[in-house]
């Protein structure tokens, strides 16, 4: 091979999740090692190479460039509870003491607003009063269902932090935030769009979520924070170890950082690639970087098969970078 993908050795690990989650049960994924170290690119199966591009250049920053200086060693982060029944829910909370912050999966294709209320009232209780719920209902809402929605479930919240992505459109976003006293937080309106900055013209959003690698990598997210205006929660795409920790040091990289992040994800896959896994403690993840453990990627290594669909679209990706040329931030 010639060329900067010369510079990478290519890894393809595939590891099972402990529950469904965004309808995934196993997840895969490509790390590469460069001259700086190890970067993970695992765009979602159903993102094509054009989405994906973006998301190599976060793992190619990671493995052969450098991350910006730190300003705090510990990122609080929330507990994730998938689209669960409730008493699984509460049970997901409880035997993580220590997070202040649950964010709960609610508009499941094939679920009720009935499902998600018991849901979100099994948290609330599992996690006590002092502690904030916040909700993530992936767009899966139209405008007055989200009006009923966020009344119901705040009520069974005692008060919600937050609702993320109540609706797929960021003009919908917007009329919901005009209507509802909770505040809005964008996720797929941002790291899905083709202009993240309609949130904040159209003041779509209180809060962004931003992850590092559909946003290009660390400089990136950290340039879009800037211009975007609005307070930060850093979130996973469910990476390992190696993917998170890039955004792990976005979030240890913000001026400021007044919610909790959506890191703590390591927990959701049945393994990791690295022997120090970035798991919560007390609710919150220290700010290092593991490398992969030779053994563990063996244990995890994919199926050939599954390794060549990999190396496809990872040339796909680089066709696709090759034809863009330098890289392209979106307009501020
Ligand atoms: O934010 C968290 O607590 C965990 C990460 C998380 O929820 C997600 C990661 C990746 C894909 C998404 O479906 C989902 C999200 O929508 O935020
Ligand atoms: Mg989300």
């Amino acid at each position: 091979m010639s060329g900067p993908e010369a510079a990478y050795d290519v890894f393809v690990w595939s590891l099972p999740m402990r529950a469904r989650f965004r309808g995934i049960d196993v997840r895969e994924g490509v790390l590469l090692r460069g001259a700086d170290g190890w970067g993970e690119w695992s765009p979602f199966l159903d993102y094509d190479a054009t989405v994906s591009e973006s998301w190599l250049r976060c793992a190619e920053e990671a493995a052969s460039g450098s991350w910006p200086t730190p300003v705090r060693d510990r990122i609080p982060v929330n507990v994730t509870v998938p689209a669960v029944g409730p008493e699984r829910a509460a049970e997901i909370v409880r035997v993580r003491p220590g997070f202040r912050t649950a964010k709960v999966k609610v508009a499941e294709p094939g679920q009720s607003l009935a499902d998600d209320e018991q849901r979100v009232a099994a948290v609330r209780d599992a996690l006590g009063p002092g502690g904030s719920v916040r909700v993530d209902a992936n767009g899966g809402w139209s405008v007055d269902e989200a009006v009923t929605a966020i009344a119901v479930l705040d009520r069974a919240a005692g008060g919600l932090e937050y609702v993320e992505q109540p609706c797929a459109s960021v003009e919908d976003l917007a009329a919901v935030r005009r209507r509802v006293d909770v505040p809005i937080a964008a996720d797929e309106s941002i790291r899905r769009a083709a202009d993240p900055y309609r949130v904040r013209d159209l003041e779509a959003a209180d809060i962004a979520v931003i992850k590092v690698q559909p946003l290009g990598g660390v400089a990136a997210c950290l340039r879009i924070a800037e211009d975007i205006g609005l307070p930060v929660v850093v979130s996973s795409a469910l990476e390992t170890s190696v993917g998170l920790a890039a955004g792990v040091a976005l979030a240890a990289a913000l001026p400021e950082l007044p919610y909790a992040c959506g890191l703590g994800t390591t927990t959701l896959l049945d393994g990791d690639v690295v022997a120090d896994p970035l798991t919560p403690d007390d609710g919150m993840l220290p700010v290092r970087r593991p490398v992969p453990d030779l053994g563990l990627l063996e244990a995890h290594r994919a199926s050939p098969e599954r390794w060549a669909a990999w190396a496809a679209r990872l040339a796909e990706a680089r066709r696709v970078r090759a034809v863009r040329g330098v890289r392209q931030d979106p307009a501020p």
